[in-house]
């Protein structure tokens, strides 16, 4: 089965975790959107849910699909978010934002009861940075922010190149939120808890694509089939 056909598996298994009257947040990539397109269909079948999205582009397409929509200022907290990753490591922890979409999905994650990861089976690792770490950041003081960055990987015992992304045309990448992202080449992050903490502490950096203790159950799709793990 190719890429697509394990995503979307990976995304019918969520859906089971979708009930009537459920708010749930809408995962951002490659993943999430075809578990997207499959519950635009359950909805189109009478299910009665309502969607929070979390980036402009999943709100596009949730549009599109006639699911409806809200915001976290309209409602409290969600049932479920369900959304993809580029990472996930076995405590469940994950490296998010390869499509830039890191800073609403963490906030919509955390005012979620619940997260489900979806994903193929190459994003499950044993240890975190293989896949460079995205770091949102305000271009007020950039030069500042990358110093702050490099001692705080020092401080947690990671190094490595960082880049700014360049989006389409080779121009600098610009988030939903108009910030701009900082990719960390750090191969091996050996604890992610304490590299999150430090970098929550700079006041360049918005948001980093560490997410800690945020996701309860990944659901990986392989060529053996689907493993469904849960968060000890
Ligand atoms: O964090 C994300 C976007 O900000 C995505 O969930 C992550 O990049 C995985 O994307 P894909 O499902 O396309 O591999």
């Amino acid at each position: 089965m190719d890429m697509d056909g394990l995503k979307r598996q990976a995304a019918a298994r969520a859906l089971e975790h979708v009930q009537d009257g459920m708010k749930v947040g809408l995962g951002t990539g490659s993943t999430a959107r075809q578990f997207v397109e499959l519950l635009g269909e359950r909805v189109a079948g009478g299910m009665k849910v309502i969607g929070v999205p979390t980036s402009e582009a999943t709100r596009a397409q949730a549009e599109a699909c006639n699911i409806p929509l809200t915001t976290l200022d309209e409602v409290d907290r969600l049932d479920l978010t369900v959304d993809g990753a580029d990472e996930v490591d076995p405590a469940l922890n994950l490296v998010k934002g390869g499509g830039g979409a890191l800073l609403r999905e963490k906030i919509v994650a955390a005012a979620s009861d619940r997260m489900i990861v979806i994903a193929d089976d190459t994003k499950w690792v044993d240890v975190l940075g293989r896949f460079p770490l995205p770091v949102e950041v305000v271009p007020f003081g950039l030069a500042a922010t990358l110093r702050a960055m490099a001692t705080a990987f020092a401080q947690s015992g990671v190094s490595g190149q960082m880049g700014l992304r360049k989006g389409n045309g080779g121009h600098v990448f610009v988030t939903d939120g108009g910030h701009w992202i900082v990719d960390a080449h750090l191969g091996r992050i050996a604890d992610a808890p304490r590299l999150a903490g430090l970098l929550s502490l700079i006041p360049g950096v918005v948001e980093h694509g560490l997410f800690i203790g945020l996701a309860s159950t990944a659901v990986l799709a392989g060529a053996q089939g689907i493993r469904v793990v849960e968060r000890r």
